[in-house]
Parts: C-alpha cells; structure tokens; sequence
C-alpha cells in the first residue's frame, strides 16, 4: 500500500521525467501553442507528450488517503491540435496602458519602498511615468473602496494595491489582513480591471521589512509585474 508520501514522490517523479512542460500544463495531454512571447510562456515542443491519466487509487483497499496516482502512458491524443491556442500576458508590450498604484500610509516605512520597487518596475518594463498614478489611502482596510472606483474610472489598465499588515497583541491584525484581501479581491470582480494584491501581511516588522528591498526582495516590485501581465492579457486578449 502507498503512503501518501510515497504517492505524492512518484507523482512527481512522473512529472519530473517528462520532459515536455507543455504536458504539465495540459492535462489532456493536448498540445498547446503559444500565443504570445512572454516569459511565461511554455517551452513548445514538437514530439508527442505522454498523456498523464489520473487514476483513483486506495479506494477499498484500506488506504486512509483516496489520493490520485498519476500513471504515465504514451498515447497519442484524440486531440492533436496545434490550433489550441495559450493565452498568456506579455511583460514586453507595455505601450499605451495606464497604472495606479493604491498604498496605505500606515507603516509608511514599509510600504514606501514597497512603492518605490513597484515605479522601478514600471520604468524597467518602459512604462511612461505621466501614465502611473499614485494614490495614499490613510490603512490597507482602504485600498480596496479606491482600488474599486479607480477601477471603475476606466482610465487603468491595472492597479497595484500596497500595504502592510503587520501583527499586534490583538485580532485586528486578522480582521485588517482578511479585509484588505476581500476588498482588492472585489475591487477586481466589481471594475473588471486586474486589481493586484501587493500587501504584507507579517508577523513582525523584519518580515516586513525583509520583503520591502530587503533579504526576500521587493514584493511591490513583483506586483507591479504581475499588473503589467494582467494588463497584457486583457489589453492584449480578453478584449470584449
Ligand atoms: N493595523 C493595520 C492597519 N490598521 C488600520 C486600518 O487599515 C484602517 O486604516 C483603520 O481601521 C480605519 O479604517 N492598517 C494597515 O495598513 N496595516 C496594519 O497593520
Ligand atoms: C495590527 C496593528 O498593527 C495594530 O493597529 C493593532 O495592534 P494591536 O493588535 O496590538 O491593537
């Protein structure tokens, strides 16, 4: 019988050993091509992948886990077809969209620097400074509300939201951080624009510290990527 650690190895042997990421990426075994060249895209491949069947195993054989075990086998997929098109937004194409960038002014010493990795990266992927708008809001309890009418606005074709939440004696720390969370998650859904969540949520001020240009990077620098992808995709090909 397998244990559960020995089923989640050999899962992730089978996925080690096939070498074609296209197949890790399509679980029909279906191949896919890219339609554009971000760096996010698959590496293509022009051989066959082996299909990856998922099959129920431990069910009435005593095993605690009813995990699914992955069972490579080469097969030549019903669905051969190169016309399945991948959509995936590009860091490089960058021109004409706008950003705003929504940021609480509560522990300013972090989110600061979290701001200023979030411009550097803009400026790096040549986004035009006049086309990035900065807005202070006093907590991140706030973002989401602006986050939402900036969306709305239809002048941003991403929004990067900024904060740190940074843990207290008390449970504030949760009601804030699950708030802001839910809120920049709405702001999203509710104004159709990529709403990105770019706040800390720590359990102390190193933590912060350390993802604001310190020893774990810049996670407003990150962000600021991750809005310039979602504003590729849909600029680029989610267009109504
Ligand atoms: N504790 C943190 C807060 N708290 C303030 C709230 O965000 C909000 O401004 C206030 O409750 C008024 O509505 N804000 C943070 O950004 N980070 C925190 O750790
Ligand atoms: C979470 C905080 O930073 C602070 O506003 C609340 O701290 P506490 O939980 O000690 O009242």
């Amino acid at each position: 019988m397998a244990s559960s650690a020995t089923t989640c190895s050999s899962v992730l042997h089978l996925l080690h050993n096939d070498t074609s990421t296209s197949s890790l990426l399509s679980p029909k075994g279906m191949h896919l091509r890219s339609s554009s060249f971000s760096l996010l895209s698959p590496r293509r491949t022009s051989s066959p992948s082996p299909m990856i069947q998922f099959s129920p195993k431990g069910f009435g054989s005593g095993s605690a886990n009813p995990l699914f075990v992955a069972t490579a086998e080469k097969k030549k997929s019903p669905f051969q077809t190169e016309a399945v098109r991948q959509l995936t937004g590009s860091v490089t194409k960058t021109e004409g969209f706008r950003f705003a960038i929504v940021i609480a002014k509560f522990n300013e010493i972090v989110t600061r620097p979290l701001m200023e990795g979030a411009l550097d990266t803009f400026q790096k992927y040549s986004v035009r400074e006049e086309d990035v708008d900065v807005v202070w809001v006093p907590g991140c309890f706030e973002i989401g509300l602006v986050a939402e009418k900036l969306g709305k606005s239809g002048k941003y074709n991403g929004i990067v939201c900024i904060g740190a939440v940074v843990r207290g004696d008390t449970t504030h720390y949760e009601e804030v951080a699950n708030s802001t969370a839910s809120g920049v998650l709405s702001a999203g859904f509710n104004s159709g624009v990529p709403c990105i969540f770019g706040v800390l949520t720590c359990e102390n001020m190193d933590q912060a510290l350390n993802r604001a240009g310190g020893k774990v990077g810049n996670k407003g620098s990150e962000a600021a990527l991750t809005a310039i992808e979602m504003a590729s995709l849909f600029g680029h090909h989610l267009k109504e």
